[in-house]
């Protein structure tokens, strides 16, 4: 049976209106900027607002999606969100990002305008909105009219001085999926390679009460925890069955849910190599491309970008494997006067695996290695030194950035394709096919990114502070019109604890 042409008809991007640039943080941590910028790739991070957040970011990105394709609310029959920063535990981020479209259409469509629109949100750090992105192909494929809805939206947010804060990031990426697609096909075989590590996660994180009471003492004048008994402050509130404050509950201990993650970065970047390796050998037993042919079969190769130069790093060892498999691997290593490790020569395998990583460093400063970075992988790098890391929005934004680049390329007509390599830490990696299609310059002009990051407005390194802190009161961007904000949470403590408001903030209308 003939199966249809499915995939993504169109993108649309919310970056906060807020950035920092690298250099400025740099500065107040004391960090070698040439570092950060030559060798990471970075020059900007955007920064969410005070009233900005998973949902306001996904709402604004769907939005902008509807409007731009006129779409009519009531044939959407599916929204799903692959998000990391979710908002509740259980009611999915993807219920307020349809209360926000809901109210916003409600005039136009009626307030039941979304009811039968199926929402949900995927999880699996990076690569939620990728797994979002198949199973949506998926049910599009078996049926002609179905259009769904795929948003990635995430705040990526690290400690402040930790190794990660440098590729924090933040905003959201909506495509349109559908049949016959303007813009990219996308192959149904998908590779997939899933090893459970702890190399990034969001633990909840267990405090003992009396650690608390223990901190909070600390805290006072003149006062010891030695001076205390503990132990009776701790059984006071565990008194009754009742809760009557955050430590009078009735467990020992609280559990926190923070969104800045437990991370080990040189691990991380491990397991980021070793999965897209094993899911390309995947993609290839599934779709029957051959090892050695993948720069044949593709003309650039798409990633998730947790910064900007994390392909470029990453992929030498794939680089090199490519040459063995079709027999230029030897007159490469002439030609570079490489020195291969050879493990006869170590007697201590560590020592010959450290070699091994330093070989495959050499292999990606060559000339030619450069050259190819410059023409495959460098067109979607762009946008992500500018906004940082997206989390599951990374590989799609990565995705916009090479084909606004490349409508600046004569050479790139329809039928150019490209191999997607997603990640996601904890650890899942999937990479597949998509081929541009003959309506895709007229869709891709008007993605609009490059102007967009161009005009937004940089905030100082103190201004970051403050919105990492989480202390400034009111957004800080000088123009938020025209985008979803929320506007409370409510904070008392009865059934409607932690429930979130959200509304719109219209666009201004400058008199003629
Ligand atoms: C990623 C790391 C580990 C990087 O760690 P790091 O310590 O910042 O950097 P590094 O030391 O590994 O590399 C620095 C590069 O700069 C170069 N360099 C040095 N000095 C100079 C100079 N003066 N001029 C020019 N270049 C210079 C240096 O040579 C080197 O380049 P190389 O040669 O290796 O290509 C860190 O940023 C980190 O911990 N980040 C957070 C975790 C992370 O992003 N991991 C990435 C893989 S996991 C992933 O992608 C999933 C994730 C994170 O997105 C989460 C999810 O799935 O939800």
């Amino acid at each position: 049976m003939h199966s249809p042409t499915v995939g993504i008809d169109d993108f649309s991007v919310y970056i906060p209106q807020l950035f920092l640039s690298i250099e400025d943080l740099a500065v107040a941590r004391e960090l070698n900027y040439a570092k950060l910028n030559k060798g990471l790739g970075l020059e900007q991070m955007a920064v969410a607002d005070t009233r900005e957040d998973a949902a306001t970011m996904a709402a604004n990105a769907v939005l902008d999606l509807i409007h731009k394709n006129d779409l009519d609310p009531r044939t959407i029959g599916r929204i799903y969100l692959g998000t990391e920063s979710a908002l509740d535990g259980a009611k999915p981020t993807a219920t307020y990002v349809l209360d926000m479209l809901k109210d916003h259409f409600a005039d136009t469509y009626g307030g039941n305008c979304f009811l039968h629109c199926d929402v949900v949100d995927l999880t699996f750090a990076c690569i939620g909105g990728v797994d979002a992105l198949q199973n949506t192909l998926e049910w599009a494929a078996a049926k002609a009219d179905r259009i769904g809805i795929v948003v990635a939206s995430d705040e990526a947010k690290y400690e402040m001085a930790s190794t990660g804060e440098y590729t924090q990031g933040a905003g959201a990426v909506a495509m349109l999926v559908k049949q016959n697609p303007r813009l990219l096909a996308i192959d149904p075989d998908f590779g997939v390679a899933t090893r459970p590590a702890h190399d990034f996660f969001k633990p909840h994180r267990k405090v003992s009460k009396r650690e608390i009471i223990k901190e909070v003492i600390g805290l006072l004048p003149d006062v010891s925890a030695e001076d205390m008994n503990l132990d009776q402050l701790e059984a006071q509130l565990a008194n009754g069955l009742t809760v009557n404050g955050v430590l009078d509950c009735n467990e020992s201990h609280l559990l926190i849910h923070k969104n800045t993650p437990v991370f080990d970065g040189p691990y991380s970047n491990e397991s980021y190599q070793a999965r897209i390796r094993e899911a390309l050998t995947d993609y290839r037993r599934r779709s029957g491309h051959k090892a050695g042919e993948l720069l044949q079969d593709f003309d650039y190769l798409v990633f998730h970008l947790p910064y900007a130069f994390q392909a470029r790093r990453m992929f030498s060892e794939i680089y090199m494997e490519e040459l063995k498999a079709n027999g230029q691997w030897i007159d490469f290593v002439d030609r570079n006067q490489l020195d291969v490790p050879c493990a006869d020569n170590y007697e201590d395998r560590e020592e010959y695996i450290t070699k091994c990583g330093e070989f495959l460093r050499l292999v990606s400063k060559t000339e030619e290695y450069r050259q190819f970075v410059k023409e495959r992988i460098a067109p979607g790098e762009w946008a992500s030194s500018r906004v940082g890391n997206l989390y599951a929005g990374s590989v799609f934004l990565s995705l916009m950035a090479t084909l606004e680049k490349a409508l600046h390329l004569e050479e790139t007509g329809d039928g150019k394709s490209i191999c997607v390599f997603a990640y996601g830490s904890g650890s899942k990696s999937k990479v597949f096919g998509a081929t541009l299609q003959p309506e895709w310059r007229t869709v891709a002009s008007a993605f609009d990114l490059e102007r967009r990051l161009d005009n937004r407005e940089g905030i100082s390194y103190e201004t970051y502070e403050k919105l990492h802190r989480c202390t400034a009161a009111e957004n800080v961007a000088s123009h938020d019109e025209g985008s979803f904000f929320l506007a409370d949470i409510h904070e008392e403590r009865n059934e409607s604890e932690g429930a979130r408001h959200y509304g719109y903030a219209s666009a201004r209308i400058e008199p003629a």
